[in-house]
């Protein structure tokens, strides 16, 4: 609880009670939003319907706080089959317009990753299903939870007939899953608009690193992925009939895969490491006051045995050092049984998380220059194209930053302890790119547990991290306002 010397202690007290009083609504809220099967990833018309009426619902929700909110049409998507589907729109909000208040913009996105109860869910994933305080369901994390948590913490001051202490914006696609397809064209378009009043960006689309501790994160990794694709001709072959007289596609790619990296993980590709910012050993200091148990992160996780053996050795390499993963195969037989066939074309995929000081362009020509010349080692017939299909930029704040301020204090009040000053090695394309148009601070302000399983099977969240979480952008709002005076 706030101190009572605070200048809106009354106040906090008033909205928390407010909230806590509330909880099932907000539970019901996200409960409706959930049902919505806001797929972006499966690229089918059916879906970008759902999509639209997430995105409808949402502006609907956000009027009825009193926000004006304008629906921006970002077109359609021209798809690599040649198929073209609309993409959702995005939802430019805004509430209090006044100019003694700082203005807060958040930021979150209303479409989720593909989920069925087949895939091993234990509960239907559009219909949120609370067990033991948990709220299963997809899209409750990531990142429809927090998208409410944020509007119910507007909605809280206006129930209570309270004036806001800031000027709110919002801003909400839905697009994030496949790439944020057409976003930065739109806050590149709307710079001087809707983006020009914005003092501070906030995003709540990560997670803590513990169960019961809260977490500011200030950067997040990048990533470059890649297409190789390896082509002999574009049906399958016999192995019996074509076997042994081929150079096979699967056995070019297979080698080509391999030569990524070696079995410790580190990356083979010549240069990769060259622009990795140096260890200051200030950051070095950074990694020994987070608290993470090992041994039960790795327990938790199922796994037997990590690369690294010591706390700052696995969190540097998920935060500050690149990574390479191989994701797939398209084209191989990947089916049970024992097909004898040679596919004849086939495509491999995998992805470079980068950071900084790592550029996309810099890393694509050095993953080319390094396929081609295996890929000529091997005298091959086949044709192989390696192609950049999406490059995202690393992204790093500056903790000293007045909003990181303001979110440890709201922290302070509602959780009663400091956060764990992280990083992510996952990747929020979009905030690299408000930080280069709008040039403004951005924070990341987690609500999820460590255990909440975004994109995976029984995605949840805690119904105690959703109500504090809510709580806590209510304290921000003040805190915000008090240390922007
Ligand atoms: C779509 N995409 C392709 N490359 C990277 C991404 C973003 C994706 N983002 C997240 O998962 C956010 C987690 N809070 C990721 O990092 O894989
Ligand atoms: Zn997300
Ligand atoms: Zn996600």
């Amino acid at each position: 609880m706030s101190s009572p010397s605070s200048p809106h202690a009354g106040l906090v007290e008033k909205v928390f009670r407010y909230m806590d009083l509330h909880q099932d609504e907000f539970v019901q809220r996200l409960k409706e939003w959930v049902a919505i099967e806001s797929d972006s990833v499966q690229p089918v018309p059916r879906l970008r319907q759902e999509l639209f009426r997430m995105m409808a619902l949402a502006a609907e929700e956000l009027r009825r706080l009193g926000a004006s909110v304008d629906l921006e049409d970002l077109g359609s998507q021209q798809l690599p089959d040649g198929q073209t589907l609309p993409i959702p729109p995005v939802i430019l909000a805004e509430l209090g317009n006044e100019p003694g208040k700082p203005t807060v913009c958040f930021y979150g996105h209303l479409d989720v990753q593909p989920a069925t109860q087949a895939d091993g869910w234990l509960t239907d994933p559009y219909t949120l299903t609370e067990v033991d305080g948990k709220l299963y369901g997809r899209g409750a994390t990531d990142n429809k939870g927090p998208v409410l948590a944020w509007i119910n913490a507007m909605s809280a001051f206006r129930a209570l007939e309270e004036d806001l202490p800031v000027n709110i914006k919002v801003i909400i696609e839905g697009m994030e899953e496949a790439g944020s397809v057409a976003l930065e064209e739109l806050v590149k378009r709307e710079k001087d608009r809707f983006f020009s009043s914005v003092d501070y960006i906030v995003i709540s689309d990560n997670l803590w690193l513990s169960q019961r501790r809260p977490a500011l994160i200030y950067g997040t990794r990048g990533n470059s992925y890649f297409t190789v694709e390896v082509t002999c001709r574009d049906q399958d072959f016999h192995s019996g009939t074509f076997g042994g007289i081929l150079h096979e596609p699967m056995a070019d790619l297979v080698a080509l895969l391999g030569s990524l990296t070696d079995s410790a993980g580190h990356i083979l590709i010549p240069g990769i490491y060259d622009d990795v910012a140096p260890l200051t050993e200030e950051e070095k200091e950074l990694y020994g006051a987070i608290d993470l148990d090992l041994e039960e992160y790795r327990n938790s996780s199922r796994v037997k045995k990590f690369l690294f053996n010591t706390k700052e050795e696995i969190l540097m390499h998920l935060w500050r050092y690149p990574s390479l993963s191989i994701h797939g195969i398209e084209g191989a037989f990947d089916e049970p049984g024992t097909k004898t066939v040679i596919p004849g074309r086939v495509i491999g995929k995998f992805s470079i998380r980068l950071v900084p000081h790592m550029n996309t362009s810099v890393v694509e020509k050095q993953v080319q220059q390094h396929l081609q010349y295996i890929f000529s080692q091997r005298n091959s017939s086949n044709q192989m194209d390696v192609s950049m299909v999406l490059g995202l930029h690393p992204w790093i704040a500056d903790i000293k930053d007045h909003q990181y301020l303001a979110a440890k204090r709201a922290i302070k009040t509602v959780f009663g302890t400091e956060p764990d000053m992280i990083r992510d090695g996952s990747t929020i394309p979009i905030a690299k790119i408000f930080q280069d148009i709008i040039q403004k601070s951005v924070l990341m302000l987690p609500l999820g547990a460590v255990d909440d399983g975004e994109h995976s099977q029984n995605e949840k969240i805690n119904r105690w991290n959703y109500i504090e979480g809510s709580k806590l952008f209510a304290a921000f709002f003040l805190e915000v306002a008090q240390l922007h005076e």
